[in-house]
């Protein structure tokens, strides 16, 4: 059977690895291979993962998906580009001669540089003291979770990181960047490239002239030798070398969040997507103006799709912990077996029970940026049971939607009047109804969830179709759109979102490493 053009999208997620091979053009997905990426947690609050397995677990699920492919009949041939997408700000640093890694990936959960980001706040001029310091420049607070914090410290803790840099034979970057030198010939000719929407996450790219800025570069005391070349998110980076895929070429690269937007077609001013994956992230489209947030939001590069096409930008709201929280219940406190039963645990009851739980394992994003919060479950009597608290979990992570919402209100000075929504959680039914009784607009969930994966595809086969519009309604959809109304009151969204506020405040600063002293000890 001859499927037509495909075209193929790694999408790299912190969870999961996966490989979808599209009809091109089309939201159609012929066949997909996905396989979770395991994190490593040397220390509380550290994570890792090692960047060999990574690609290794990227080119099984290439090598396994286009086994799918040829069982219902199709080739390998017959793709004819790829792109990727990459879960951000997670950065690797490896030798430039041998392509060796020089320390394991550093995930963007990771919280290790918390005192790197307070010795770095100690340099800045007194009068300009904050965390939004480099805002105008980059569009972003300084914070653990951003790349340029996890290459300064491991310029400051790894000697051969430090050894490299100095002598200049090191290359760095994120994901993306990794897995395009890895698939076009690593250390044999592999070029070193990333795009705009992965540079922007790293604090080192200024969001107005798009390259490495040298007083950023200056601020964190890093070298700009051992950093990638900005390219754009849709343009010919170079030919796979290796495996089933060998001389197609990768054409696509974005964040995955971009990617989303750009999969949910919100290609113009005033779009917005939320997407639910290990974490959560809103992003708004604000069309080639760069808004700057007074209210913790980010402003970041939304994708640039071809290399003269214009810079659209995003302001973007982040949530550290969305599914990670479910993980964390299966896997640490062993309340289900499968993440499959969260929705029918959660709806054996009709309330939380007035439990409020505060996800803040490694601080909290948008809009608090307070990296010594930690979490908590308040609200706790006699009466509350695993369900009550699986439930909150789920409410927990629409309360910091609503935060961010509100944020955006501020922001843009419109509400916003729809949440359209993807990603791995949203096959959760009841956890989309409580998105919309606790921010009051309708939750519309896309035609398919992986709009990550879509989005690299698409940029991907415009660059080789130069025909396509992206702008246009997609052919081949296979599912439909649900739409989740609110069905509560404004008394009680209101009630119950000013609980979760007073949650939130219990768990600010909460880390206790600074007490160590023992004057602070003393009673
Ligand atoms: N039915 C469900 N209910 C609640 N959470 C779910 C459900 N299915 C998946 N998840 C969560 O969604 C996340 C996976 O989503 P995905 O978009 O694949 O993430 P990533 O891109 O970060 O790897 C996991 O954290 C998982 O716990
Ligand atoms: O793994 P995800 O899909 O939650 O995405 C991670 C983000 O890119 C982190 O910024």
């Amino acid at each position: 059977m001859s499927f037509g053009k495909l075209v193929g999208s790694i999408d790299e997620g912190t969870t999961s690895a996966r490989f979808m091979i599209f009809r091109a053009g089309t939201n159609n997905v012929v066949c997909y291979h996905q396989i979770p990426v395991p994190s490593i947690y040397p220390q509380e609050g550290w994570v890792e993962q090692d960047p060999m397995v990574v690609y290794d677990l990227v080119i099984e699920c290439i090598e396994e998906a286009v086994k799918k492919l040829e069982k219902l009949g199709g080739s390998a041939k017959d793709i004819i580009a790829i792109g990727i997408t990459n879960q951000r700000e997670s950065t690797i640093i490896w030798d430039r001669a041998t392509g060796k890694p020089l320390h394991n990936a550093i995930i963007w959960l990771d919280n290790r540089t918390s005192s790197t980001v307070d010795e770095l706040v100690e340099t800045i001029p007194n009068k300009s003291r904050n965390i939004n310091y480099l805002k105008p420049l980059c569009g972003l607070p300084i914070s653990p979770y951003f790349s340029a914090l996890k290459m300064r410290w491991m310029k400051d803790h790894v000697g051969d990181v430090q050894r490299a840099m100095e002598a200049n034979t090191c290359q760095v970057g994120t994901i993306d960047t990794w897995l395009i030198y890895k698939l076009t010939g690593g250390p044999d000719g592999g070029v070193h490239y990333t795009d705009v929407t992965n540079a922007s996450r790293t604090m080192l790219m200024n969001i107005e002239t798009l390259r490495w800025d040298p007083h950023l570069l200056r601020f964190f005391g890093l070298p700009a030798a051992m950093l990638p070349q900005i390219r754009s998110s849709a343009e010919r980076y170079g030919d796979v070398t290796v495996g089933v895929l060998k001389g197609v070429p990768i054409t696509s690269c974005l964040g995955d969040q971009q990617a989303a937007l750009v999969g949910q077609q919100c290609l113009s001013h005033g779009l917005a997507k939320s997407t639910y994956g290990t974490g959560c992230f809103l992003l708004y489209n604000t069309g080639t103006s760069i808004v700057q947030s007074k209210h913790g939001l980010l402003t970041t590069v939304g994708y640039q799709l071809g290399p003269r096409a214009p810079i659209t930008y995003a302001l973007e709201g982040s949530v550290a912990i969305a599914g990670a929280a479910i993980n964390w219940m299966k896997n640490n406190l062993e309340l289900f077996d499968s993440v499959n039963q969260v929705e029918e645990m959660a709806g054996k009851v009709d309330s939380s029970l007035d439990v409020y739980f505060v996800p803040a394992f490694s601080g909290l994003y948008a809009p608090y940026w307070n990296q010594e919060a930690r979490g908590a479950i308040c609200g706790l009597s006699e009466e509350t049971t695993s369900e009550h608290i699986v439930r909150a979990t789920l409410e927990a992570i629409c309360f910091q939607v609503r935060d961010i919402l509100e944020s955006m209100r501020k922001d843009c000075g419109i509400p916003m009047s729809k949440l359209m929504v993807d990603g791995g959680m949203t096959a959760n039914n009841l956890f989309l109804q409580i998105q919309a009784d606790l921010v009051g607009i309708n939750v519309i969930r896309a035609k398919m969830q992986e709009t990550t994966a879509l989005g690299a595809a698409l940029a991907a086969y415009m660059v080789v179709e130069p025909s396509f519009d992206i702008t246009a309604p997609l052919v081949g959809s296979s599912g439909e759109l649900s739409i989740f109304k609110p069905a509560i009151g404004n008394y009680e969204r209101n009630m119950r979102y000013k609980k979760w506020k007073m949650a939130v405040e219990r768990c600010m600063n909460w880390d206790t490493s600074s007490l160590t002293e023992t004057s602070k000890l003393d009673f």
